[in-house]
């Protein structure tokens, strides 16, 4: 197993509820498998994920553990809900030389029978004030997408409801609006913003309340605006958000869930159980942003996932293949993730 250390800048960083990422910092790993070198990336968010230095050392331990017991070896030393950056890293590094090994795109390693050219992605609009906001939706809408992803919750209730009306007044009904409150909501404020995002159309808030109010979501549901848990997957909670109803949306982030099959797992238990899943990355380089479409495109007819976060960045590890294009991303059909691991550099 080899391990190179990245860090690159954002062009545009993205203004939350929960502060602005501005940098990503990881790992590019590497592991050959069954006579192919696969290429995998392990990028963590604090927060969301181990720091920086844990996920190193976890890298290292798993290496340790590669040497001597081979992947399986290295899986078992990279636990999901302690280190799912690192895991990320290394089970995308096998996922891609499996793939490889097999002769088909990674999301056809999860289904051989799919076949899937494009995945619908949502444009991802920052914190900013209203004439911004409204304008970066009709930049995005004016590009091709037909779904825009607004970050809500830095500000009042009634500030957010005048950013959005001002996004409706400007681009009209034909864009679907997601809302991301990131957790900052108390339940007075949730009700306050649900009742009035509703006449706005809002088609969900993503994490309105703290992770831990699965009672509090759970209340929230049952009117036109959609409940869509994100932050309260962390640690490995799906089983208790799925047992207490407490979401309509899972979103699954493959780095936070520690890696792409977890994510596909997961995806596939919540459709069984009626729950709608949407795949985004944390703002990854290049190889996880392609590992997170893959596990999007091995789901039959899936939303609108939040993908298109590649032109964030300043720079990147690699060529991106995939391209957004009247609001979907193109599938790569080459072997693998679609990104050789020679064409990745951390040097540049
Ligand atoms: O979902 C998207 O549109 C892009 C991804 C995104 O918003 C995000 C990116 C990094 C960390 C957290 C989040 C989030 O969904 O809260
Ligand atoms: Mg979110």
């Amino acid at each position: 197993m080899n391990v190179d250390r990245f860090s690159l800048p954002l062009s545009r960083p993205l203004a939350t509820a929960s502060g602005t990422i501005d940098e990503r910092t990881g790992f590019v790993v590497r592991y050959d498998h069954r006579g192919e070198t696969g290429v995998g990336e392990a990028t963590p968010l604090p927060g969301w994920t181990e720091s920086v230095a844990d996920c190193e050392s976890a890298l290292d331990r798993a290496s340790e553990a590669a040497s001597t017991g081979g992947h399986t070896g290295a899986l078992l030393a990279l636990d999901a809900g302690e280190v799912p950056a690192a895991r990320h890293g290394f089970a995308t590094a096998l996922l891609d030389a499996d793939a490889r090994a097999d002769g088909v795109p990674l999301y056809r390693w999860f289904d051989s029978e799919r076949r899937c050219e494009r995945v619908p992605v949502n444009a991802t609009v920052g914190d900013s004030p209203p004439a911004e906001t409204a304008g970066a939706v009709e930049r995005a809408a004016e590009s091709g997408f037909e779904c825009c992803k607004v970050k809500v919750g830095s500000r009042s209730v009634a500030d957010d409801v005048t950013r959005l009306r001002a996004v409706r007044d400007r681009v009209g009904d034909g864009v679907t609006l997601r809302a991301d409150a990131n957790g900052a909501w108390s339940r007075e404020e949730a009700r306050r913003a649900f009742e009035l995002f509703a006449d706005l159309g809002v088609a969900y808030v993503e994490q309105p309340l703290p992770a831990d109010d699965l009672t509090g979501h759970a209340a929230l549901r049952g009117g036109p605006v959609g409940v869509a848990l994100d932050e309260s997957l962390v640690d490995r909670r799906v089983d208790a958000v799925l047992k207490t109803d407490a979401a309509d949306v899972l979103i699954l982030k493959p780095m936070v869930l520690g890696g792409p099959g977890n994510a596909h797992t997961l995806a596939m238990r919540a459709r069984e159980r009626g729950v709608e899943p949407v795949v985004t990355t944390t703002v990854d380089a290049v190889v996880a942003r392609l590992a997170a479409l893959h596990v999007a495109a091995a789901i039959p007819n899936v939303s609108p996932c939040g993908l298109a976060t590649g032109d964030r960045l300043a720079a990147d590890l690699a060529a991106d293949p995939s391209r957004v294009v009247d609001g979907e991303m193109a599938v790569p059909q080459d072997t693998g993730l679609g990104v050789d691991s020679s064409e990745v550099r951390t040097d540049a």
